[in-house]
């Protein structure tokens, strides 16, 4: 189900190689154009079409859907913003033989497809050319962006000049970093894969649903995982994580507190001491209310269990170095993550990773755009997940998930993308004006 993710680079030599292999060049702009073509049949539907073709690969795929949708009977215009500079898009203009107006003056129509530029981009457009793409974006009924709207970096999602918002990107292969990294993920409406025969191997994948081992008809509470959450000063943020642990299948989740917690599902344990030593222990969480509490993450990491570690915890930490030889899931969001790890270069997926390297923890680096690192080199990205999961104390039911899926026996790095799938179909599953708690509520429905 995960979809692969692949950079500029990458994606250039997986091309590469399937070319080595066999595969003429054109046959992987004819898979492209034509993959294109059939996603605006199905997603946009027949009207009067427009295509705007750059002087690349990418205006090479313009050309190809162009013919493919004139084949089924649609209108098409091709508007083209230089003549093909690239052997493969000149092929691709010599098989379009319909007229080719000047991008500078083509009018808008109600669907549009931006061929400009694609993973070659090296540099923003001109103001120009940005203003007049982006007004034909906005005017269109549907926007389709080949490969990657134009103006986007590919591997890092930052915009090199303004970028309107698209209702559909097709891309080819493989996913890039920019899917589904902010700003681009928010402008590129669905974003569909076409399959043009090129293996796309690799350690990064778009996050999908996770085959969660099933239960063990003979389990019983503690086989089932047993999730231990240390409270700290405000109690009500684990008592959201700690319910969040329980709805996500674990069998036994206990929490140790000095202060009476009211909140607390009666099928959630509390206790006052904390014997961390008990080898039933699926995982423990610290963190979540906990204040500035450092002893409670030192006797945490005195135990030799599994460990989530989350908000005010993060901050505890101190040296990610301190981390090395435990079993960690670190679920810092850009605060936190910039108090422990300072300012890390390069983009969000390089900065996850560096992460990752020096803590030797599973980070789950979130935000509207939440990348897991593993030490080992995996990432994964989440797919967009609702706005409204912005709230007050969603990060808290993140993290008893994350715990619940370790406890359960997950390996850390895939109970981490199974619970961040999860925790965004949930709250699809619980709908705008959605709090915290009603999120707990919806775990059920999104783990189904
Ligand atoms: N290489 C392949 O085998 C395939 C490539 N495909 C398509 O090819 C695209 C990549 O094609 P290209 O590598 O030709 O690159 P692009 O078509 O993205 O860009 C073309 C060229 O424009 C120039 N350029 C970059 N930024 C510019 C700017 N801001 N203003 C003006 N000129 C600029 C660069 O010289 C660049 O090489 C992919 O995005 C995809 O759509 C697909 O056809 C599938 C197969
Ligand atoms: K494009």
């Amino acid at each position: 189900m995960a979809r692969p993710i692949l950079t500029a680079d990458q994606m250039r030599a997986a091309e590469a190689a399937a070319i080595q292999a066999g595969i003429a060049e054109t046959t992987l702009m004819e898979r492209a154009g034509a993959g294109m073509a059939q996603a605006i049949r199905f997603y946009a539907g027949p009207r009067e079409t427009l295509i705007l073709c750059g002087p690349g690969n990418n205006g090479g795929d313009g050309y190809v859907a162009a013919r493919h949708l004139a084949k089924h009977g649609y209108t098409v215009r091709v508007a083209a913003l230089d003549e093909p500079r690239t052997e493969a898009s000149r092929w691709a203009r010599s098989q379009w033989d319909g007229p080719v107006e000047r991008f500078a003056e083509a009018a808008a129509a109600p669907i549009v497809v931006d061929c400009l530029f694609g993973t070659g981009l090296s540099r923003g457009l001109e103001a120009s050319v940005a203003e007049r793409l982006s007004r034909l974006v906005d005017d269109a009924l549907v926007a389709v962006a080949c490969d990657l709207p134009s103006g986007v970096s590919t591997d890092g999602g930052a915009s090199l000049s303004p970028i309107a918002s698209y209702d559909l990107t097709v891309t080819f292969g493989a996913l890039k970093p920019a899917h589904r990294l902010m700003p681009a993920m928010a402008k590129m409406g669905r974003v569909v894969l076409a399959n043009i025969g090129v293996e796309a191997d690799g350690k990064w994948f778009e996050i999908g649903r996770l085959e969660i081992p099933p239960l063990d008809p003979q389990g019983h509470k503690y086989s089932r995982g047993l999730v231990h959450c240390l409270a700290g000063q405000m109690p009500g943020a684990i008592a959201l994580a700690a319910s969040a642990a329980a709805r996500s299948g674990a069998g036994y989740v206990r929490v140790s507190t000095s202060l009476p917690i009211t909140n607390l599902p009666s099928s959630v344990v509390q206790t006052g001491g904390a014997d961390l030593q008990d080898e039933r222990i699926g995982c423990i969480l610290v963190g979540p209310g906990l204040g500035d509490t450092p002893q409670v993450l030192t006797l945490a990491l005195t135990a030799p269990r599994p460990i989530v570690i989350d908000a005010d915890a993060i901050g505890l930490v101190g040296d990610p170095e301190r981390l090395h030889g435990h079993d960690t899931i670190l679920t810092p969001h850009e605060g936190e993550f910039i108090k422990l790890f300072g300012d890390l270069s390069g983009s969000k997926a390089d900065r996850a990773l560096e992460a990752a390297r020096r803590s030797q923890s599973v980070i789950v680096y979130k935000g509207p755009d939440t990348l897991v690192a593993s030490p080992d080199g995996r990432l994964g990205f989440a797919p967009p997940a609702p706005a409204w999961l912005a709230s007050a104390g969603t990060g808290d039911v993140l993290a008893g998930m994350i715990a619940a899926m370790r406890a359960r026996g997950l390996d850390p790095f895939e109970a981490a993308c199974a619970a961040v799938w999860v925790h965004g179909r949930a709250a699809e599953a619980a709908g705008p004006g959605m709090i915290a708690d009603d999120l707990v509520a919806a775990i059920p429905s999104a783990l189904s």
